[in-house]
This record gives C-alpha cells, sequence and structure tokens, in this order.
C-alpha cells in the first residue's frame, strides 16, 4: 500500500481514473498538436459535448468524493497526485527505500513547460509542496504549508524521468520541517530543484472551524486531517 495509492479497485475509482487519464491525454494533445483551426473547433466541441453530463450532476464542493479516502491521504482529484484529475501528472509517491521519506519517478510533459523544453517554475514549487506534505503524513505529521522555499539550481528537462524525493528533517511542537529535490533519475545526487517546507498542524480549534462544513460521501464530518488511519 503506499501513500497515494487509492483505496480500493471499485468500478467508480476505475472510471474516474479512466476519465482522469483520457483528460491527461487531452491535455497533452493540445498543448503539442499542429492541428488545423478546423480541427481544433471540431475537438472543443466534442470536449464541451462530453462536459455537459457531467456537469449536469455536480458535487457541492464541501462533500468529498464517495472515492476518497482521508484516512490513508488518498485524494483522487488532488491536482498532483489524484488519478482522477486532469492537471495531475498523477505522482505516484511510495515510500523511499533509501532512508525515510517519499519518492516518486515521473517524466513531466508539455502541459508543464515553462522556459522552452523545460519545466515551469510553479509546477515544480507545487510538485514539491505535494510531495514534502506526503513525506510529513508518512512521519504521522500532517500539517497546512505555512513555508515554502525554493531554490531553482538547473532547469529540469521535459520527457525525461525525474526523481522527486522529501523527508522529514525536524520536528519542533507542532512544526514539521521537510526537505527535498528533483533530480534527473539517472543522477539523483544532482539537485535541480532543493525545497524546504514548513508544515504546522493546525490547533484543534483551527480545524474544527476551518473544516466544520466538510463531510465524507456517506455524511460524516472530517477534521481536514489526513493519513491518520
Ligand atoms: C492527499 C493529501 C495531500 C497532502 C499534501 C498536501 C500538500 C499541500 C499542502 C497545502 O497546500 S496546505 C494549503 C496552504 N497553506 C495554508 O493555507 C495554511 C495557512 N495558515 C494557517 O491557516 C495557519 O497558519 C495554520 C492553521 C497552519 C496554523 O494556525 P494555528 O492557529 O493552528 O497555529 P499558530 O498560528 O498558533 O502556529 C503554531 C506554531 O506554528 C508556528 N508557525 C506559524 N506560521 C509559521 C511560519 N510561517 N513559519 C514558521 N512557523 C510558523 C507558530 O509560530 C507556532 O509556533 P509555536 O507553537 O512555537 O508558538
Amino acid at each position: 500500500m503506499t501513500a497515494t495509492e487509492p483505496a480500493t479497485g471499485t468500478d467508480l475509482l476505475d472510471a474516474v481514473a479512466d476519465l482522469g487519464a483520457a483528460l491527461r491525454q487531452s491535455l497533452e494533445a493540445s498543448t503539442s498538436t499542429t492541428a488545423s483551426a478546423a480541427q481544433l473547433r471540431e475537438a472543443a466541441a466534442g470536449i464541451r459535448a462530453a462536459t455537459a453530463p457531467l456537469a449536469a450532476l455536480p458535487r457541492p464542493y464541501d462533500k468529498l468524493p464517495a472515492v476518497d479516502d482521508m484516512a490513508r491521504a488518498v485524494r483522487v482529484f488532488n491536482p498532483v497526485v489524484g488519478v482522477g484529475s486532469g492537471v495531475a501528472v498523477p505522482l505516484d509517491l511510495r515510500p523511499d527505500p533509501a532512508g525515510g521519506g517519499v519518492v516518486a519517478r515521473a517524466a513531466l510533459g508539455q502541459r508543464y513547460e515553462g522556459p522552452p523544453t523545460f519545466l515551469h517554475g510553479g509546477i515544480s514549487a507545487l510538485l514539491m509542496d505535494q510531495v514534502l506534505g506526503h513525506a510529513a503524513i508518512a512521519a504521522n505529521r500532517w500539517g497546512m504549508t505555512v513555508g515554502l522555499d525554493v531554490r531553482y539550481r538547473r532547469p529540469v528537462p521535459l520527457h525525461v524521468t525525474v526523481r522527486l524525493a522529501g523527508r522529514v528533517a525536524a520536528i519542533d511542537g507542532r512544526r514539521t520541517t521537510v526537505v527535498g529535490t528533483i533530480a534527473a533519475d539517472d543522477a539523483p545526487d544532482v539537485a535541480l530543484v532543493e525545497a524546504t517546507a514548513v508544515f504546522v498542524s493546525p490547533s484543534p480549534e483551527v480545524a474544527a472551524r476551518y473544516f466544520a462544513g466538510v463531510r465524507t460521501a456517506s455524511g460524516e464530518q472530517v477534521s481536514g486531517r489526513v493519513g491518520t488511519g
């Protein structure tokens, strides 16, 4: 069982993952195609037609999807790890066998481009926030990000497998400091991006205020806290 692996292989979860994969293929194709204007308009019409029946069945944003499992930190529409998300990679984070923390490998596509042929710096920050957050959760130290420091040493190439890793560096009361890197998978010791994040577990009063209206699909109240199962 991994930190980001969905709970069960239910038919609904399989369908959510299938749609997520189709959306990601569509985004990737839309950012790398040389199709004509007419072909693009035809594609846009088809996508709008396919979207309409989904939009007609909305889920309130404070009701969690039935396929989520907060206790195991599985959030299926998370924009980094969620298998149902069109914008997610999705990263498959696993315990790092090389000494604590979590690690994932991925080749980032054209849809994440910043400078030509390289990863957008904001996407690097997004990925690091998530990876370091999961490293905190893996150490049973869930918290909200209060600080994220990113150093861009070298550009991250697209379409090349990179290794994203994070591990807890320090614990101080409700504060957890986590460090991590993005590096080429074949040169893991040469950091392209280095990041340090501080996560703070909200006080029970603050958590109750923030997440008071949030319910699971079966109607149970949630604390917001993830990865506690
Ligand atoms: C699938 C699961 C996904 C898991 C990965 C998710 C990764 C992505 C995570 C996010 O995106 S989180 C969203 C972005 N973050 C926020 O919106 C957090 C906004 N900040 C807050 O709401 C509050 O700061 C917070 C609830 C986190 C804390 O408020 P509290 O009122 O509970 O705590 P308080 O302010 O008393 O601070 C507690 C301790 O943390 C310390 N602290 C607070 N802010 C700090 C800071 N910026 N840097 C260092 N320390 C800080 C603070 O000094 C204090 O230290 P001491 O206990 O020693 O006094």
